[in-house]
């Protein structure tokens, strides 16, 4: 069975970063796939044509792209999958306009993630590090939310049992403590095998 891994926390935390580090290291022993959300560039383009201001449109058009992702997923030959965002980003983020219920409700279809890591990360860091890539989607409107949308991550994370990873500390910490978490709570067959 693969096995669905989540790389989730606020803008600049360091998910891409961690889950390419991880893809990279993994890959030596195991199939990964490496794949991230926004996964279409048709969603791409929606968010171009309607903004970001519409909260209940931005959760819809999210978990659209992600039933995609997820069927796309589906047809992967891979032992692990290492996904940079998945549906706790669309109750973390649209989380902060829209009710929590609904969101949870509208992604209960999706295959529930075997491990989350959240990387966490204190707002200046985030910034400083965004304020590097401004070119980023809607820099200044994310800004201002971000302080919320990483109090919602870190609820999430109690109830949903997500691993809380400090994401200030070096890369190559965050690339042991991950690999750890993940041999260590997969099959014998995968925590076997040292990376
Ligand atoms: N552990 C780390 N320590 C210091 N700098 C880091 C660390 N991880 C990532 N960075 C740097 O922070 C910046 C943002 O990293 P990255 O793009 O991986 O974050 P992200 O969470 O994927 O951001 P976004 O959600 O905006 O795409 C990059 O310049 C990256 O080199
Ligand atoms: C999947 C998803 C994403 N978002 C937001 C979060 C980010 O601000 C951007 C994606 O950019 P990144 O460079 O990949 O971080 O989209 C969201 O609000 N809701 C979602 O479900």
């Amino acid at each position: 069975m693969v096995k669905l891994i989540a790389i989730e926390g606020i803008d600049g935390s360091g998910k891409t970063t961690l889950a390419r580090a991880l893809h990279e290291k993994l890959s030596r022993k195991y199939k990964v796939v490496l794949t991230s959300e926004p996964f279409t560039q048709d969603i791409l383009n929606l968010l171009e044509k309607y903004g970001w201001k519409d909260q209940v449109l931005l959760a819809l058009l999210f978990s659209a792209d992600r039933e995609i992702h997820v069927r796309w997923m589906m047809e992967q030959d891979a032992e692990i999958i290492i996904t940079d965002r998945y549906y706790y980003s669309t109750i973390a983020y649209q989380g902060v306009r829209v009710q929590e219920e609904w969101l949870i409700s509208l992604n209960s279809v999706f295959p529930r993630p075997n491990l989350t890591i959240l990387l966490d990360v204190p707002l200046d860091v985030a910034w400083e590090r965004l304020s590097r890539k401004r070119d980023s989607m809607n820099f200044e409107e994310k800004l201002r939310s971000l302080g919320e949308v990483r109090e919602r991550y870190l609820r999430l994370a109690k109830k949903e049992g997500f691993h809380v990873l400090d994401g200030t500390r070096p890369l190559e910490e965050l690339v042991t403590a991950s690999l750890d978490l993940i041999l260590g709570s997969f099959s014998t067959s995968l925590r076997n095998l040292s990376i």
